[in-house]
């Protein structure tokens, strides 16, 4: 199995208008293990969006690399890791699917056109194509939407789409960089538990980042908190709440769990504390 894992990796972007280099990441050492669903927490700028962007290979590390099972590579390749680094990946790829908060879609295009067309990119014939989009569409709750232009849809469903767009290419990991930031409460509750249960169906790795602690608690199975200058993963939990949700389906009584609302006390703690030192906004 593959899991992905983070080799000793920095970030530094060079400052505007000559000012100082920012180091949005140093020093990380990570891995996402199969079947884990991984959520990221921290105060704004301690590199979150930046250790997604590596993990999709949007960008590049300035030190270390990252390797996706046994013998792929991303990042800048050593000699002597002790695997045999064969295939070394140089970007973006499809074993990597990409959930962000604005959902690129396309407006002349309906749904089921909208689910395949990276499929209809990569020259999938269309009879493949809308069979793997229609499954896909089914799983997130959209199956009689096929039709439908993407405007028309609200900001739930289209991210509905987002995410089974994202699912077509049965990539091995789903990066999720604040997928339901924009949309109401009750929607956003509603889509937290579409992707616990897409999680279970799939096993895929997932990578999530939210600004919700409540969010953060209900979806992981792992809890990373970063903290800024320079970017730092500081703190790593196994959590179980989400099995109880997928065990029972009551939300509400997981959330008002005496362990939930503790956990939620601790980590408020831990970053309001690094806010507090950093002067971070929130
Ligand atoms: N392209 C860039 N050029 C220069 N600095 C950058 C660039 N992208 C990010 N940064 C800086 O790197 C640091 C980490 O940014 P990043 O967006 O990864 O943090 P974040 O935790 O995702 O923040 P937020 O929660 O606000 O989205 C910040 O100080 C940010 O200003």
């Amino acid at each position: 199995m593959s899991r992905l894992q983070i080799h000793d990796v920095s970030v530094r972007y060079p400052g505007m208008n000559g000012g100082d280099t920012v180091t949005a990441l140093s020093g990380i050492n990570f891995q996402i293990e199969p079947g884990e669903f991984v959520v990221a927490l921290g105060a704004s700028g301690c590199g979150k969006t930046t250790l997604l962007n590596l993990m999709a290979g949007f960008i590049q590390p300035s030190d270390g690399y990252l390797t996706l099972g046994d013998s792929q590579v991303f990042g800048l390749p050593r000699v002597a890791v002790g695997v045999e680094l064969n295939d070394q990946i140089t970007g973006p790829g499809k074993e990597r699917g990409v959930v962000f908060q604005k959902h690129a879609l396309l407006p002349w295009l309906n749904v089921l056109e909208n689910t395949a067309f990276g499929l209809k990119l990569q020259g999938v014939g269309l009879k493949e194509r809308h069979a793997r989009a229609s499954e896909y569409l089914k799983l997130v709750g959209l199956e009689d939407f096929h039709k439908h232009p993407v405007y028309q849809l609200s900001g739930g469903m289209q991210q509905r789409v987002g995410i089974a767009r994202a699912l077509t290419n049965d990539p091995r990991m789903l990066l999720l960089d604040e997928p339901l930031g924009a949309l109401d409460a009750l929607t956003r509750e509603v889509l937290q538990e579409l992707l616990l249960e897409v999680w279970q169906q799939t096993q895929k790795m997932m990578f999530f980042i939210t600004h919700s602690v409540e969010e953060a608690l209900f979806m992981a199975s792992r809890l990373i908190i970063m903290s800024p200058r320079p970017g730092r993963i500081t703190h790593d939990f196994s959590l179980d709440f989400n099995k109880v949700f997928l065990d029972t389906r009551d939300a509400r009584k997981v959330k008002s769990m005496p362990e939930f609302i503790a956990m939620r006390e601790k980590v408020l703690g831990i970053i309001h504390g690094d806010e507090a030192v950093n002067g971070g906004a929130h």
